[in-house]
């Protein structure tokens, strides 16, 4: 059955006040096959790349990519090394694919193609592509892959090449606007909750215990907040978008202190991001302009340790940082499907001639977005959201914002 070129996904069953609102000015295509393909099978040369930080799912949708286009009677599809950086390294060379060679890469995480941060000129990029005949590109990345693509896909246009740019979004901290969520974010909260598990078990176990969980999120706290939720151990979640206090009457050490005289011991999950203001900011950036973080969870652990011994009350603080072990993971069943769902709906995008796009999922339906309106800002949890005031009422935590 095939998809109407007129159909479309409401974004969001609701009345818009304003135009300018978030998502008011997106149009979303409905996602699938269409009937007419704007171009001939055998006149494709795809390719794939992977770009950004890792995420579990990655080799679930190159699979899926692969697959579906040989489906569609593609024969010529390469994957691009290390991300980016493998359209203008000429040490690197590309990746043959075929469905026997990816067969089974998503029994494993990571990504058989490799991933890098930072690098590249958008020209130089487009000089790749035309230098290598691609005309139908698939980019898995998060919003700074995005604007990339963007560009990629506007330089090509300038330069009127029929290449199709369609993107599939990567990221764990789900951080991409106008989606359910995207692949890889269940998972990750799922593995985090053997770090949680274990810092209640050390807490619960020792006299005046207290567990302390760093967990990935630069700016958006999705993963602390749906990792706290689904746990229901833990006594405080801090997110970059709820400022914190750590001293004084409500803040957080006292009422760990509390917590420790009342119920015996405690669990904080920080995400990485929460609580920067405390610390002196670092002032670099990563490869790709990202700003390197301060460790708050180290500061955080050392923070309690001190206020402990300050308050003369025995606390045995454990830290757990599983960091890279909730990314390096392959997908839970419920991402691989949402991989399988999107890597197929990426080609039917670019047979049906769509270019500048990124797949996702729009109130349970899969659908086309443009992709400035998808990372026009990222998403961030919403502080007065209900999803973050269930999250507080399962924790039990108090206001912790500093007071004036
Ligand atoms: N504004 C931008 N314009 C073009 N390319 C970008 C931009 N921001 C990042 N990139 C490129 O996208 C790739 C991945 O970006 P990065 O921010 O590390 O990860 P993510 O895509 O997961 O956010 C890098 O190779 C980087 O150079
Ligand atoms: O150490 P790396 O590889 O730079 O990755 C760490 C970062 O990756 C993130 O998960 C986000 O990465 P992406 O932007 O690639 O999705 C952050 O939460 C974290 O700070
Ligand atoms: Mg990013």
């Amino acid at each position: 059955m095939y998809v109407h070129n007129d159909d479309r996904v409401l974004l969001k069953v609701i009345e818009y006040v304003s135009p300018t609102s978030a998502g008011a000015d997106c149009e979303v295509w409905r996602a699938g096959p269409r009937k007419k393909i704007y171009i001939r099978p055998e006149e494709v040369k795809a390719a794939i790349v992977t770009c950004g930080g890792l995420c579990p799912g990655l080799n679930d949708v190159i699979r899926q990519i692969v697959f579906t286009l040989d489906k569609y009677g593609v024969k010529n599809i390469v994957g691009i090394p290390y991300g980016y950086r493998g359209f203008f390294d000429d040490s690197l060379s590309d990746i043959n694919l075929t469905t026997h060679y990816v067969q089974n890469i998503h029994l494993s995480g990571g990504s058989l193609l490799g991933v890098s941060r930072g690098g590249g000129q958008t020209s130089d990029i487009v000089d790749s592509l035309e230098k290598r005949g691609i005309n139908m590109l698939f980019v898995l990345g998060g919003n700074g892959t995005h604007a990339g693509a963007n560009a990629i896909h506007d330089e090509c246009w300038r330069r009127k090449m029929k290449v199709m740019v369609v993107c599939v979004p990567k990221t764990i901290d789900n951080d991409i606007l106008l989606m359910d969520k995207t692949f890889g974010f269940d998972t990750a909260v799922e593995a985090a909750q053997r770090a949680i598990s274990a810092a209640y078990i050390e807490a619960r176990s020792a006299y005046h215990g207290i567990g302390v969980v760093k967990l990935m999120g630069r700016q958006s706290g999705f993963i602390a907040q749906y990792a706290s939720l689904a746990s229901g151990h833990v006594n405080a979640c801090l997110i970059p978008e709820v400022p914190f206090t750590l001293h004084g009457p409500n803040g957080l050490l006292v009422y760990l202190e509390h917590l420790i005289h009342t119920q015996g011991s405690a669990v904080v999950c920080i995400a990485e991001g929460a609580g920067q203001e405390l610390l002196p900011p670092k002032g670099s950036k990563d490869a790709s302009g990202n700003p390197v973080l301060s460790d708050t969870g180290v500061y955080l652990q050392q923070q309690i340790k001190n206020h402990f011994i300050a308050a003369g009350t025995p606390a045995d603080v454990k830290y757990i940082d599983p960091t890279y072990m909730i990314r390096a993971c392959q997908a839970n069943s419920s991402d691989s499907i949402l991989c399988t769902v999107l890597g197929q709906n990426a080609v039917h995008g670019a047979f049906a001639g769509f270019s500048g796009i990124t797949v996702g999922l729009c109130n349970t339906h899969y659908a086309y977005f443009p992709i400035p309106q998808v990372i026009d800002h990222p998403r961030r949890v919403d502080p007065s959201s209900r999803m973050w005031h269930r999250c507080i009422t399962s924790t039990g935590q108090p206001d912790f914002t500093p007071r004036a």
